[in-house]
């Protein structure tokens, strides 16, 4: 694992726990990222709810990252702004956020994207689906797990986060193919065993990463 990479990576959509009960359970495993991706919340929601996160997560090595919406990430003074491939361009989004928002993410769905994005030089570049997800309303192609090995290396020392269709099942195909960051949404948002599933999943993703390390002797 590269200084960079940062593991786990959760992504608030419809949870099943309070929004202050999501970001205490981040702080309190580490997680770098913590995104909220709620489609279906007036913008006003959504400040609240950004709010009651950075509440927790304020002050903490927890980043919060608000998806899509330059203008709201720059009103709430979030960490990080997570941008997609219909969202506001990254060069725009910069100019709204002035200086206010310190990191940025990118979403990419083949390897002609991951190029561009390696351009852009963003903190961390999302890539998938990587299985079949009902979570997005309009999925990009499935990309599987050998585009997302070649998407990784292709992203040099830009953290890639697999995302897609993730669940327990399939996490150690995910990892094998050499993922380090991943997102689990639904897997992690159904539940009320956020907590269990978090540490659990954080359990087998760091065991792989050592087992790997000690292979490599
Ligand atoms: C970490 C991360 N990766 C990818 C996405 C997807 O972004 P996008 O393609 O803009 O789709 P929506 O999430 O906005 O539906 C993401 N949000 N986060
Ligand atoms: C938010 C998102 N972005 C995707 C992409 O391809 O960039 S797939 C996706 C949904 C991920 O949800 P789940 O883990 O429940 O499948
Ligand atoms: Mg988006």
């Amino acid at each position: 694992m590269s200084k960079r990479d940062f593991g786990l990576y959760l992504i608030i959509t419809n949870p099943s726990v309070s929004y202050a009960k999501i970001a205490r359970v981040a702080v309190d495993n580490n997680i770098r990222y913590l995104q909220l991706r709620e489609k279906e919340l007036s913008d006003r929601e959504i400040l609240l709810a950004a709010d009651e996160i950075m509440a927790v997560t304020d002050g903490t090595d927890t980043r919060f990252v608000m998806n899509d919406r330059a203008d709201l990430a720059f009103l709430c003074g979030a960490d990080c702004l997570h941008l997609g491939q219909d969202d506001i361009g990254l060069l725009d989004a910069k100019k709204i956020c002035g200086g206010k928002v310190g990191e940025f993410g990118l979403s990419t769905h083949n390897l002609a994207q991951v190029e561009d994005a390696v351009r852009l030089n963003p903190d961390y570049i999302g890539f998938g689906p990587i299985f079949k997800t009902p979570t997005k309303k309009k999925p990009d192609p499935v990309t599987g797990t050998v585009l997302l090995q070649e998407a990784i290396e292709m992203a040099g020392d830009i953290p890639v986060v697999a995302i897609g269709g993730i669940n327990a099942e399939n996490l150690r195909d995910v990892l094998r193919a050499g993922a380090k960051n991943l997102c689990m949404v639904r897997y992690m948002m159904d539940s009320t065993y956020l907590e269990e599933r978090v540490a659990e999943t954080t359990e087998r993703m760091n065991g792989y990463f050592l087992f790997c390390e000690g292979a490599q002797k």
